[in-house]
């Protein structure tokens, strides 16, 4: 009875979610109203649920109960009770290879198509591995942290006393298991040591380069990962970070008062309208345009937006990206940066819209590169560098 119950109560979840809001806020307030559900039954109704959706389209026409299991079979390597209950036969399989996986279930439903776990393949980035990416939507991205300079051994010794267990990617980088607790590590800190952040988005720091007095925009800055990331490898900068929310522009505020910087400017703006009524005059010599988009790269993170989003958005983000970008190129200063980035790892959103800014605004390709979370088990990202052509004076 305790299995059919766990499969029934999965599945009046599914039905009820309408994908109006990210799985995990709608799975945090369902289960605020079902207080008779326990962390236990909590814990096993999520990861049903991520079962469910990390299937994808692989299994059109089957019935959710069958998409669950065979979701929990190929997203986990470790026997399931509740595997062992409806399927034992694939419950003593757990660590064979994906590919193996994949035979089983397509023997037991014969319309499985792996292909299908990610349905938008054709309009991956070129240097992405297919195979490598898709079979990456089965498995969660692990949690990062981005350690201050000079502070990785406080870090370190924090996360030992908690009794944290951590991996060291790099001197600034930490990972985590998924469900770490670290949100009340140094809460009310004006000093904090880190910062949560995917690894490939710290990666895109790395096209930065700011130096000192320079003027830098981070036009979407959102809640300011990229900004606090500017400012720790340059604290002499002057910023000006916007977003079109103002008030993720106050948890940007309140994440800057924890990491001690001050001293920034911050801007409610439209990126597509005309902006000459707020800059006037300015000019920088770095703008940091991570664009809205689809945000593909991080779907390991949110399955269910594989089941919910449709192809032809693609375009209308590159179209979104390609307006942004040319609204905010004329105020840089010749010969220097545009750092353009997504969490994208679609070629329209990344590769094409670095060609437009290329032969459309004017500006020099210095490099670009798809930061290969899925080999990370992080999330997928583009970053490009490209530099504003000098105007050439005619005599
Ligand atoms: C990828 S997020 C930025 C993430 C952020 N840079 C970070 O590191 O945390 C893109 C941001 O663009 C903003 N945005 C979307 N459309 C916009 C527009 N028309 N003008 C300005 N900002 C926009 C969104 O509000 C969102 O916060």
């Amino acid at each position: 009875m305790r299995f059919e119950n766990q499969l029934r109560i999965a599945v009046e979840i599914i039905n009820e979610y309408g994908f109006e809001m990210p799985l995990a806020k709608f799975l945090a307030n369902y289960f605020r109203k079902n207080k008779q559900m326990g962390s236990k039954d909590r814990k096993t109704a999520s990861t049903l649920l991520y079962s469910y959706f990390r299937v994808g389209k692989s299994l059109e026409g089957a019935s959710p109960e069958d998409k669950i299991l065979s979701g929990l079979f190929l997203c986990n390597n470790e026997p399931n009770a509740l595997l062992a209950h409806y399927k034992p036969d694939w419950n003593d399989k757990m660590c064979l290879s994906i590919e193996e996986k994949f035979k089983f279930v397509h023997a037991a439903f014969e319309q499985f198509d792996p292909k299908q776990l990610f349905p938008f393949t054709a309009h991956l980035s070129i240097s992405i591995d297919q195979n490598a990416f898709v079979a990456a939507q089965l498995e969660q991205p692990k949690l990062f942290i981005r350690i201050r300079k000079g502070r990785v051994n406080e870090v370190k010794e924090r996360m030992v006393a908690e009794q944290i267990e951590f991996e060291i990617v790099n001197e600034n980088c930490f990972s985590l298991k998924n469900a770490t607790k670290i949100d009340h590590l140094y809460e009310g800190s004006s000093n904090k040591p880190f910062e949560v952040q995917d690894y490939s988005s710290q990666l895109t720091g790395t096209y930065f380069n700011p130096a000192k007095w320079e003027k830098w925009w981070d036009c979407c800055a959102a809640s300011g990962g990229k900004s606090l990331m500017l400012f720790d490898q340059e604290p002499g900068i002057k910023l000006l970070v916007s977003d079109i929310r103002e008030s993720i522009l106050d948890n940007l505020d309140e994440r800057f008062k924890a990491a001690g910087i001050k001293g920034y400017q911050r801007k409610e703006l439209d990126l597509l309208k005309n902006l000459d009524p707020y800059l006037p005059g300015r000019e920088f010599d770095g703008i940091v345009l991570d664009a809205p988009c689809s945000g593909s790269g991080t779907w390991g993170r949110t399955p269910e937006m594989i089941s919910a989003f449709e192809e032809s958005k693609i375009e209308w983000f590159s179209t979104l990206q390609k307006k942004i970008a040319t609204n905010v190129a004329k105020w840089l200063k010749p010969g220097k940066p545009l750092i353009y980035i997504t969490c994208s790892a679609f070629k329209e959103e990344n590769e094409a819209v670095v060609e437009y800014i290329q032969t459309e605004l004017g500006f020099q390709l210095d490099k670009m590169e798809v930061l290969k979370g899925y080999e990370h088990t992080a999330d997928t990202m583009f970053v490009a560098r490209l530099i504003k052509k000098e105007v050439l004076s005619s005599i």
